[in-house]
């Protein structure tokens, strides 16, 4: 049995401060059908750091925001919906030179045929400023959540860095979801190099065989495997990695070279993305909670069955509760993969 909890110091204001995007999603109502015969949508607030951060609050977590929105009515709805689940905003700011907030439509075609229109021209999140990064959340923060798509542009990205120097400096372990969105960045080897760069300075990395290629690109070795990808990140200080394979579970590898292996929970799918999200919640909720590896992920793939069940990401995000229910009639076959 290996757990983690040490990993995480005791006695800080805060369980967990997430760096990054704060977005809307607009989830067609009209589902299994393509955008172009969508006409209606349902707004939520979204960016996967945000789901994250509301996930370990609805967990029941103590949870803090780094981030950047725009000036404008959705801006002032992220906000208020922060709030309204208990999540720290002190550490989010507002632009001021006319930034918009990133809008991803989502188009459910079918329960596995999803995919996402982003809008993310000149956005708020991405002009999070290094001077913005508020030391003292990353410093009272029992972890620090970085996703990979803060580093897409600059002053994001140095932003990035500045919060990984606060962490070093604080002892505050660091959680990296590779969150590869492709249209947010400039090219594939940009991504490589940045992602490459922060995964090298967090003790925890999580990202689907995907991201981790994508982040691998310019990897010597052929071996492409699960567990010489973690032989490499904790060559390089790492001390969990985590890789998801979707409908199929997750691996995860410990530095005490054993591996760790969860099936994924039965699901009636309506749409797959949130999925990564809620399993990040709740698998780092499990390990913050003492709990042995292998069940922190089973509790992150629960969540996840439970959000990819449901129209939305964020609001969908369930309670501990809802998770150990979910869990329960499961196991005794009430819920079967639809
Ligand atoms: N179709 C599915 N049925 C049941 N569980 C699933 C399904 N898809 C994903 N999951 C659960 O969610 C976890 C994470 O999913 P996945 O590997 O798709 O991450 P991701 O690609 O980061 O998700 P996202 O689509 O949100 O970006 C999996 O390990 C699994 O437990
Ligand atoms: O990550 C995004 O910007 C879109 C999300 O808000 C959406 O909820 C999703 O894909 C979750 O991973």
């Amino acid at each position: 049995m290996t757990t983690l909890v040490s990993l995480f110091p005791e006695n800080r204001r805060f369980d967990l401060t997430a760096l990054g995007r704060l977005c809307i999603d607009l989830n067609a109502n009209e589902i299994n059908r393509p955008m172009e015969q969508t006409v209606t949508f349902t707004k939520y607030v979204g960016g996967s750091p945000a789901n994250i951060a509301i996930g370990m609050s609805r967990l029941g977590r103590r949870v803090a925001f780094i981030g950047k929105l725009a000036d404008d009515q959705m801006g002032r709805f992220i906000r208020t919906y922060l709030r309204d689940n208990g999540i720290d905003d002190s550490g989010v700011s507002t632009d001021h030179t006319g930034a918009v907030t990133g809008l991803a439509f989502t188009e459910i075609k079918s329960p596995t045929d999803c995919s996402i229109l982003m809008y993310r021209d000149n956005v708020a999140d991405l002009k999070l400023g290094p001077l913005e990064v508020n030391e003292s959340l990353i410093a009272e923060s029992r972890a620090l959540l970085i996703s990979g798509t803060a580093l897409a542009a600059s002053p994001s990205r140095e932003a990035v860095f500045v919060a990984l120097e606060y962490a070093r400096a604080h002892g505050t372990p660091v959680a990296f979801d590779i969150d590869y969105r492709p249209y947010t960045w400039k090219s594939p080897e940009e991504t490589a190099v940045y992602c490459h760069l922060v995964a090298e300075k967090s003790d925890i990395i999580l990202g689907t065989r995907e991201e981790f290629d994508s982040m691998e690109r310019f990897e010597q070795n052929s071996d492409r495997s699960d567990r010489y990808t973690a032989a490499k990140w904790f060559d390089r200080g790492a001390k969990l990695v985590v890789i998801k394979h979707g409908k199929e579970g997750s691996i995860a590898y410990t530095e005490d070279g054993l591996e760790h292996r969860a099936p994924s929970y039965p699901a009636k799918v309506i749409k797959t993305f949130g999925a990564g999200d809620a399993y990040a919640s709740g698998f780092l909720h499990g390990l913050m909670s003492g709990w042995d590896v292998a069940r922190s992920m089973a509790f992150g793939g629960a969540a996840a069955s439970i959000v990819i069940s449901s129209h939305s990401c964020s609001d969908a995000m369930p309670t501990a509760k809802a998770v150990e229910d979910y869990i329960q009639r499961c196991e005794r076959g009430e819920i079967t993969a639809g």
